[in-house]
């Protein structure tokens, strides 16, 4: 990939790289707080003087992403849905209105209304018609002509008559009579409509009487939001009352069972302090809600990122959209990773007054541990003391350049802007005299939340289940989880990882849920994984992995005994964890025809009774080789193959189970379950990071 295609924000920091000499780099060396480093590299001549303008000119990228909203590119696209409407393709027309009403301005309401009606025009032919409904009151909102909408009117009324809302329809239809009287249709025409209506009118008048006049029925209720199995935590009310936190010297602070935990049970509810959507899915998913948007409601100032509802577009537009807006396609075109937005988005989504009004942060917060508090998420790991300074400058670049756009964006003014950037403004990437105050301590918590986000951030999946084939004795499911965004969990962020993990995550949009996968006696660790487990990878590799990611030796049960992979289990011969008196890490290899019962132990010579081992595999072992996700919440096991004569095809009980998805999606997705986040850069997509 060209250099140009790989953004901006590299060739930045290698010019300031180079050009601090011993002596600067000493000085920032020694620097002491965040915001003193941040301050220190917007001091820098290669900083104040770097021209970004000059960079935007040869990256590529920008191009993908247009600043600004434009008639024209609109108006064609109308054209084409125009086009495909009158060849009856209904679906196409849906498309190219909804790339149509993405790139038409505001300014252009009455365009924007009759685009809205084309589209209600379309989801009524394609049975969509909650959501026809809601495009003709949007459509009206933005002044739809008088002299056209009876149209909309009667489409109204039609598509309550299919939903069975009638006393709703009865009122549509009185409006589509009353709407008439402003059309400009000839006489005859308008007075078979005006007949048509007050039919309709009668004939549901009658209806209603003679059913007893029923109330309409209530809009069809979304899927309800996960809950956790059992009683909220008091202290940390996003788990489980089955789940405390301890400490330890070693390990910090790690997750253990207040009671004996069953396999299934839901330990974890929680929503993100802050979730970012990849860009490449920010034209079909909410940007807020992650929900797919096969009819989007659009920014009203840029073509580049579609919300599912007007409560999720308000929400971002009066918060973090308001400001990222007109920075997103520099954001993007940096080749910035989606870490460094979540450290972003950790500040966009509050004003600045919430955020200079942070104070005492070093101070450990007590009391309920809160999942939108900040100072939760500020006391979380992030291995200050272990980073280098190259570490450091890096990141202070990092966060120099996010303060710079939040600069560019009206954020220090409290005042989003709604013009594009102009070049002039690119001139220097130094923060202004003015916002240099505020801009220390924001770049400061920048620079944090970066270092945070290495160690606790999670991606975030969107489970994509076609339809299952229904087979003989075989359900079939192709369902994938796909890499959709970034997130961090201030409460899931405080479970440590083992190589056998107790618990699976899945999600609900950007909700995260956390289920046990086998049963956890009281007392012991409820772990996460953080990306190698040991069913797939051997030994050595996720000691390094885990050591390079998240900077701890792991000490878990399959790395103490070194667990063979399954590809590495051997059919011949069981393997029994040596059950002496005294405390010994072996494992004790059995063959499979042995006819003993108590075998020795090569290690401590001591003798295992294999029976007790024997008996618990016959009552909790089958061998799984599918584990669905139905409707995201319900996971349900089908025995595909079988071991322990239970019938191939039924539902059974979960005792154990390694993760959710085939066993061979399993292991692809687990390499990529948390964030690659100690990288700052990423060349395409978060999935392909380059090291910096
Ligand atoms: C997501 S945090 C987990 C919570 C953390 N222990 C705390 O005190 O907040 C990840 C960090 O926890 C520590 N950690 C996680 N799993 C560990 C383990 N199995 N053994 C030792 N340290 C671990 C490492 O320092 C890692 O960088």
């Amino acid at each position: 990939m060209s250099e140009e295609n790989e953004g901006f924000f590299r060739r930045f920091h290698e010019t300031v790289t180079r050009s601090m000499d011993d002596v600067g780099r000493n000085n920032f060396a020694n620097l002491e707080s965040d915001s003193k480093r941040v301050a220190y590299v917007w001091e820098l001549p290669a900083v104040r003087n770097y021209n970004l303008a000059d960079d935007l000119e040869k990256c590529q990228t920008i191009a993908k992403f247009p600043v600004a909203k434009d008639s024209e590119t609109a108006r064609n696209f109308k054209s084409e849905g125009n086009g495909a409407v009158q060849k009856g393709d209904w679906a196409k027309a849906l498309h190219f209105y909804n790339q149509s009403l993405m790139h038409m301005p505001q300014k252009e309401a009455e365009e924007l209304s009759i685009l809205l009606a084309n589209r209600s025009a379309a989801l009524n032919h394609l049975e969509r018609h909650e959501e026809a409904l809601s495009d003709i009151t949007r459509c009206l909102a933005y002044g739809y002509p008088k002299h056209l909408q009876y149209k909309v009117f009667e489409r109204r009324a039609r598509c309550l008559l299919v939903l069975k809302r009638n006393v709703e329809a009865i009122k549509a239809f009185k409006e589509t009579l009353s709407a008439l009287d402003d059309t400009k249709l000839d006489k005859d025409k308008k007075q078979k409509m005006r007949l048509d209506a007050q039919i309709m009118i009668e004939v549901l008048n009658k209806g209603h009487v003679l059913a007893g006049c029923p109330k309409d029925p209530e809009p069809v209720v979304k899927t309800p939001k996960p809950k956790l199995s059992g009683k909220n935590n008091s202290k940390y009310p996003a788990a489980s009352e089955a789940i405390q936190i301890d400490f330890s010297e070693e390990k910090g602070r790690y997750a253990t069972a207040t009671r004996d935990i069953t396999a299934g049970e839901i330990l974890l509810v929680e929503n993100p302090y802050s979730a970012v959507l990849l860009a490449e899915y920010s034209r079909t998913h909410c940007q807020d809600c992650f929900k797919k948007c096969p009819i989007p409601l659009t920014c009203p100032n840029c073509p580049n990122v579609v919300f599912c509802s007007e409560k999720c577009l308000d929400t971002a537009l009066k918060t973090y959209h308001g400001y990222e807006c007109p920075v997103l396609p520099l954001i993007w075109s940096s080749g910035c990773s989606i870490t460094c937005q979540i450290a972003l988005r950790m500040i966009t989504q509050k004003n600045i007054g919430y955020i200079k009004n942070l104070k005492d942060l070093d101070v450990k917060p007590c009391g309920t541990y809160k999942t939108d508090d900040y100072k939760n998420v500020y006391h979380l790991v992030a291995h200050e003391e272990k980073r280098s300074k190259d570490d450091f400058l890096h990141r202070s670049q990092m966060a120099a350049f996010l303060v710079k756009m939040l600069e560019i964006s009206g954020y220090f003014d409290d005042k989003p802007r709604t013009e594009p950037v102009k070049h002039e403004e690119l001139k220097s990437m130094a923060i202004s005299e003015k916002n240099a105050k505020d801009g220390a301590f924001i770049g400061g918590l920048v620079l944090k939340n970066l270092q945070i986000l290495q160690f606790n951030a999670h991606e975030v999946f969107e489970l994509q289940c076609p339809k299952p084939q229904v087979g003989k004795n075989v359900i079939k499911h192709e369902g994938k989880s796909v890499f959709l965004a970034g997130a961090i969990f201030p409460t899931l962020a405080l479970f440590n990882h083992s190589c056998d993990p107790g618990v699976v995550r899945y999600f609900s949009g950007p909700t995260i849920v956390v289920r046990a996968v086998k049963n956890i006696c009281k007392g012991q660790e409820v772990a996460e994984n953080y990306g190698p487990i040991f069913t797939t990878v051997d030994k050595a590799r996720r000691q390094a992995e885990l050591r390079n990611q998240y900077w701890f030796d792991c000490s878990c049960e399959p790395c103490q005994q070194d667990w063979p992979k399954y590809d590495d289990m051997n059919e011949t011969y069981m393997r029994f964890k040596c059950d002496s008196d005294r405390p010994c890490p072996n494992v004790v290899p059995v063959q499979h025809d042995c006819r003993e019962f108590m075998v020795q132990c090569g290690l401590c010579q001591q003798y295992t009774n294999i029976l007790k081992g024997l008996k618990s595999l016959q009552e909790g072992f089958v061998e799984i080789e599918v584990v669905l996700v139905v409707e995201v919440l319900e996971i349900v096991v089908i025995v595909v193959k079988s071991k322990m004569g239970i019938e191939c095809g039924s539902k059974i009980e979960i005792k154990s189970v390694i993760g959710i998805g085939k066993k061979e999606q399993h292991r692809d997705q687990n390499s990529e379950r948390y964030l690659n986040s100690n990288l700052l850069i990423s060349t395409s997509d978060a999935q392909s990071m380059a090291k910096p």
